[in-house]
């Protein structure tokens, strides 16, 4: 093929698209690649000049070049090529050096201390295809797939559609009974096919949620560093002030919508995790895609590593972040401060930021700061509350009585309990027309040194002190149960065990349908088990929890505990954010959230225990929630997407990702 005809061909187009895949890798920051290239008899030369991440304008050209060093000719008929730049020369296609393999990328002849390009060079020969997570498709290319893009002999001749390869892969999953391992499993799958591993948790979402997300999530988070394989998501650290701008930009992807960013200081009820925290971003955006449709491409996990506090990191030789104790104040305020210029800066107003796992003596600051700025949403303090408010309200539907009719109390006075306790004080104000400073009143929290009472003010942080409430001081939550006779208790501490068969008992003896909420992760650190709240209450209590437990027989009966957890928010939240263009957060979208949520109950799910839809209709509900909260956004102004879609249910559906294959030209 000359020239001319090999710049019409397909071909071309696939070696264009490879070369400035590879540009980031071969160009550092700022400083120009040249390769030259002799193009015809008339001995023109043209320079091309790559630049780290841009397309050269003459793209054409690129197409020649990157097939010459494909095939490793300097000459061809019509073309010349001369390579410059160092760790970039073209080799002898004869060299048997490096084993005899052809060693294209100069590795091989260098000695060790010799620097090298890490040339990635493989033009879409097909294999490259297989190693790609976004195209692969495994087995499931087809003949005339495999003919077009060069997979002939590198895949086994048999056929396997995207079902059979989820049932077999389902199968091996089943097998293994140690839970991390699923865990690895599912990751190994996330890295190698995304499609496949995105089908298989969209169509076995109740089995398969508990594998990426708590509680085996919080295990793989204390051990990421012996799991540890391959990298995922983006590290910001310390060592990055001053380039973060740079560091967003070597991320693959650069029309980003939703970036989940923690800083690893309370990584579900297991506290500082440092920079193994990462499990949890990750985690997140996985549901971001599954749950609510967002395009995996166009999310972002992040961990900002400041260091650790958890000595056993510091001193584990496998801990994969910086070995230092936790920066503070000005040092912490300054990073993040650059962070959040350079998300902006990179990926514009309304790129959605979802704070996670952060310590509450930063986590509502931050928030706080950056809501007048940016599209920023706490999922801790606003995911779970408007969670936990949509599960209290379809209990309330067949339970009785109104928000205001009910008392509640909490174990856990931080992000997860005072975040909860302000929205159902907002949503009861506005069902009665009551001050929100009123509603309080009936709401009171417990921390670790016990009731929250006006005479603790002087040493409460701030976000407590709107829950001192004039009340003498109890110590206990067992005491607090018994002055406080509250009709819903809900568990916010991160101390697992703590609601006590004597708590338990206390709250089944006032009410005749006692709400226990246990909401903190992992399945170790929540407040009770499922078989403890049924059987304590005698199978009275209407019970949820943040981990999944198992269904429960109690007296011949059986109880479907339902999953309290903001993984029933944010998904659909996102979307509903990022399909309206929505540039601010407000707590009304959060109310509507709740509401979309708890309109999805029936009767009959609660006839079984349940005061959530069950997950397997995750989809749906997140388009209930997306159209709900779009709908918010566009009354208040606040949608830069315009004009407004007149069905946002349907709009939203068309919105999300399908993980079913492709079909390739
Ligand atoms: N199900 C879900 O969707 C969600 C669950 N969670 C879970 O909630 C838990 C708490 O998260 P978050 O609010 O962000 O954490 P915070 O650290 O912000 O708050 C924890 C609160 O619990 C109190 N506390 C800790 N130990 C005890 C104890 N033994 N007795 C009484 N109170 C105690 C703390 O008291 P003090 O202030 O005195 O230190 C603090 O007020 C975590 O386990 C997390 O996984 C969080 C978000 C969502
Ligand atoms: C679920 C969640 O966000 C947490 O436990 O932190
Ligand atoms: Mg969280």
């Amino acid at each position: 093929m000359d020239t001319e005809g090999f710049h019409r061909s397909r071909c071309h187009r696939r070696y264009r698209r490879q070369l400035v895949a590879i540009i980031p890798f071969t160009c550092k920051p700022g400083i120009p690649r040249e390769l030259s290239i002799k193009v015809g008899g008339k001995g023109e030369d043209r320079r091309l000049r790559f630049y780290r991440g841009q397309r050269s304008s003459s793209s054409a050209s690129i197409a020649t070049v990157v097939r010459c060093i494909a095939t490793g000719e300097r000459k061809t008929r019509n073309a010349e090529l001369v390579m410059e730049s160092a760790g970039a020369e073209m080799v002898d296609p004869k060299s048997t050096v490096g084993g005899g393999v052809q060693d294209i990328y100069g590795e091989d002849r260098a000695t060790e201390d010799h620097l090298v390009a890490p040339w990635g060079l493989s033009v879409a020969s097909g294999y490259s295809l297989l190693r790609d997570p976004h195209h692969n498709k495994g087995l499931a290319f087809t003949e005339k797939e495999r003919d077009a893009h060069y997979l002939r002999g590198l895949l086994p001749p048999a056929y396997l559609s995207q079902e059979l390869q989820e049932k077999k892969l389902m199968h091996i999953l089943r097998q293994y009974q140690v839970p991390l391992q699923r865990y690895m499993a599912m990751m190994d799958l996330q890295e190698r096919n995304e499609k496949l591993f995105y089908k298989l948790l969209v169509d076995n979402v109740e089995e398969l949620l508990p594998v990426v997300y708590t509680p085996t999530v919080g295990e793989a988070c204390q051990k990421y560093g012996s799991i540890f394989r391959r990298p995922q998501g983006l590290y910001i650290s310390l060592k990055d002030k001053g380039r973060i701008h740079e560091v967003l930009r070597n991320w693959p992807s650069k029309t980003i919508q939703v970036i989940v960013v923690t800083d690893g200081e309370r990584i579900l009820g297991l506290g500082d995790l440092g920079c193994q925290g990462m499990g949890i971003p990750v985690g997140k955006l996985s549901l971001y895609t599954a749950l609510g449709g967002l395009r995996p491409s166009a999310c972002l996990p992040i961990t900002i590593d400041v260091g650790t506090n958890n000595e056993k990191l510091l001193n584990d030789e496998f801990y994969i972040g910086l070995r230092q104790r936790r920066a503070t104040g000005q040092e912490y305020a300054d990073l993040m401060e650059e962070f959040m210029s350079a998300v902006k800066q990179n990926y514009g107003e309304k790129v959605l930021i979802q704070f996670e796992d952060f310590a509450n003596h930063n986590a509502f600051h931050l928030l706080e700061k950056y809501s007048k700025s940016h599209l920023v949403f706490n999922d801790d303090i606003q995911g779970t509350a408007s969670v936990v408010l949509a599960g209290v309200v379809a209990a309330l539907k067949f339970v009785g009585g109104n928000l205001a009719d009910h008392t509640f109390l909490f174990l856990g006075a931080g992000e997860a309990g005072t975040g909860i306790a302000e929205l159902i004080a907002l949503e009861m104000s506005k069902q009665t027309n009551i001050s929100v400073e009123d509603c309080r009143e009936r709401i009171w929290l417990v921390d670790s040194k016990g009731l929250i009472v006006k005479s603790r003010n002087e040493f409460l942080q701030t976000f407590k002190k709107p829950w001192a409430h004039e009340h003498e001081f109890v110590r206990d939550l067992s005491d607090a149960v018994k002055v406080i006779k509250p009709t819903v208790l809900i568990g916010s501490s991160g101390a697992g065990r703590t609601f006590t068969q004597e708590v338990i008992e206390a709250m089944a003896s006032f009410n005749e349908k006692p709400i226990i909420l246990a909401l903190s992760n992992p399945t170790s650190q929540s407040e009770c088990t499922a078989e403890e709240a049924y059987t304590w209450s005698k199978g009275r209590a209407i019970f949820a929890s943040g981990s999944p437990f198992n269904p429960v027989e109690y007296n011949g009966q059986t109880f479907i505990p339902g999953q309290a957890n903001n993984a029933y928010i944010f998904p659909g939240f996102g979307l509903g954010l990022v399909m309206s263009g929505a540039i601010r957060v407000h707590d009304d979208m959060l109310l509507a959230a709740s509401e979309a949520l708890a309109s999805q109950v029936t009767k009959e799910n609660f006839e079984k225990g349940l005061i959530y839809p069950p997950f397997k209709n995750i989809r749906k509900i997140s388009a209930h929630i997306a159209a709900k909260v779009a709908a918010k956004v566009y009354d208040l102004g606040l949608a830069s997407r315009l004009p407004r879609p007149e069905d946002l249910v349907k709009y939203a559906e068309s919105c999300m990702y399908s993980p079913a294959y492709r079909q390739y030209r």
